[in-house]
């Protein structure tokens, strides 16, 4: 895919721009089904630095001149502050410029084409029917910021953004395109001093708005962050991470969308599942990639993306892990996979024992529980709030009203009422894909099978292994109970991490 002349160009613009790079340690290569990516070209050792990124080059909305050249007021009056338009306007400006971008050189590695969901056809996306990836694609949201930000905010600057461009370099087109590279390759890059925060801060001022609470919610989570290794800077690295949340909606959810950042070469780093040999460390005015183990001459070298799910995987960067899975589940997948089950699921499995003011015990339930999806992970424990929520839907009135009072959700216990219900929510979760487990066993057999679709059967398949496996445990489970039998299997009682409030990936 990469001709070795872009690879090339690209470390001469990073050495150009007062990149550092070890290249008796590391060289960018293709690497089959992996894109680009670094391999080690000697033994090296654990803490050694592969490369050096001054923070200048990064790219953000902190570091291109646009927001300044279009004026923070106006930025933000055109929404260009909210969520990810801002860096993505600034990306496409940037590339408009051509060779007179300090980027160029940068931008002219990146890919174009995608291979993520966002991009798969009508046909392909059917595969992905029952899995996490189908709501969370968010191509009309997008889109929308596109029409109702975006476009206005060019529209104003024909000085900046000349309108014989437009149809060509600020295209839907590129934006999806910007928005895809963002989503795979950004980091999350706070800034280092309170002066950089506080020049966030006054431009908020400037504008007349008041960021108070988001200046002291970064300057926490600066000084919150891990710190892994021993620096001999004044000030020790922390550590970078690449994606800011693994929340679906992450993006939205940054608390400053100007600490996302394009991070030229550390974006270069493939990751596997708990393969990760380097990680990237921020000091005052460079980010350093560290190796965090010794990596032998010929081997990759992997960053982490925090080890998601498939479904998170694929919809992001447009590739699945499949590693050994470990007990109770057999095979290859993701160890990290999750399936999401909706309480109305779990609702419609307990109507046939409804107390007629099923509405309300819901409406109190998501008002107290705070989530109305729950999530099963690859140990396969029914998620405590899911019995939870049988257990509420099944209680007396009375029982019912005291608890109200109490303000307390009921107590997650598998008894021999709940189970059969929690059988059928599991039945019927593995009726919401069009194949069976055994189905997709064998198209994963067939070599002629697509890449899209193959991921796909590999996504949903890693979350029907998990239902069977939970729903097989609940079977012996009643048949255990039925016998009156139950102090035999612990293991089901539900594992205390759903308890504490996991949140599905929406
Ligand atoms: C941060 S970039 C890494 C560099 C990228 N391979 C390139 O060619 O520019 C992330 C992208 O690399 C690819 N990638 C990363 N890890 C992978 C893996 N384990 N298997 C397949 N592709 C991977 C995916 O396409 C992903 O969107």
């Amino acid at each position: 895919m990469a001709d070795p002349d872009t690879t090339s160009a690209f470390v001469a613009w990073f050495k150009d721009h007062n990149g550092a790079l070890d290249a008796s340690s590391m060289q960018l290569s293709d690497i089959p089904g992996h894109g680009k990516g670094a391999l080690a070209v000697r033994d090296i050792p654990d803490g050694h630095t592969l490369f050096e990124i001054p923070r200048d080059l990064t790219l953000s909305t902190r570091t291109s001149s646009l927001p300044e050249r279009f004026g923070r007021t106006a930025w933000k009056n055109y929404g260009l502050d909210k969520g990810w338009v801002g860096l993505i306007l600034c990306m496409i400006w940037e590339e408009s410029l051509g060779n007179t971008s300090k980027w160029s050189g940068y931008l002219n590695i990146l890919p174009s084409t995608f291979i993520t969901p966002m991009f798969w056809t009508d046909d392909d996306l059917n595969e992905l029917k029952g899995t996490a990836v189908v709501d969370k694609i968010g191509r009309e949201d997008a889109e929308r910021d596109y029409n109702e930000k975006l476009i206005p905010a060019i529209q104003s600057r024909p000085d900046l953004f000349p309108p014989s461009t437009h149809s060509t370099c600020f295209s839907v087109e590129r934006y999806h395109v910007m928005g895809s590279r963002i989503l795979s390759r950004s980091f999350h890059v706070e800034p280092w001093t309170n002066e950089d925060l506080e020049e966030d801060h006054d431009h908020g001022e400037e504008d007349g708005s008041d960021d108070q609470e988001n200046l002291e919610a970064n300057v926490s989570q600066s000084s919150a962050m891990d710190v892994d290794e021993p620096s001999e800077n004044a000030e020790p690295p922390q550590e970078q991470t690449q994606k800011m949340d693994e929340d679906g909606e992450d993006e939205e959810d940054i608390d400053n969308p100007a600490d996302i950042a394009m991070v030229p070469m550390a974006d270069m780093l493939n990751a596997r599942f708990e393969s990760e040999n380097a990680k990237l460390f921020y000091e005052e005015n460079i980010l350093r990639m560290v190796t965090t183990k010794p990596i032998k001459r010929g081997e990759q070298i992997w960053n982490t993306y925090g080890d998601p799910p498939n479904s998170y995987l694929l919809r992001r960067y447009g590739h699945v892990d499949v590693v050994p899975l470990r007990p109770p589940l057999k095979g290859e997948g993701n160890p990290a996979d999750v399936v999401e089950i909706r309480a109305d699921l779990v609702v419609a499995a307990a109507s046939h024992r409804s107390k007629g003011d099923m509405q309300e015990r819901v409406d109190w339930w998501l008002e107290l529980a705070d989530d109305d999806t729950f999530v099963v992970e690859t140990d396969c424990e029914v998620p405590k709030e899911l019995i939870s929520l049988i257990h509420l839907l099944l209680l007396s009135r009375a029982d019912w009203q005291k608890l109200q009072a109490k303000e307390k959700l009921p107590k997650a216990k598998l008894t021999s009422d709940i189970i059969p219900i929690a059988i059928e929510v599991f039945r019927k979760r593995l009726e919401e894909y069009s194949t069976s487990l055994k189905e997709d066993e064998r198209l994963l057999e067939d070599p002629a099978l697509s890449l899209n679709k193959r991921n796909a059967v590999i996504v949903r398949l890693g979350e029907k292994r998990i239902l069977k496996c939970t729903l097989e445990r609940l079977q012996s489970l009643k048949t255990t109970v039925g016998r009156g039998n139950t102090n035999k299997r612990k293991d089901m009682q539900p594992s205390e991490k759903s308890g504490q409030g996991k949140k599905a990936r929406r």
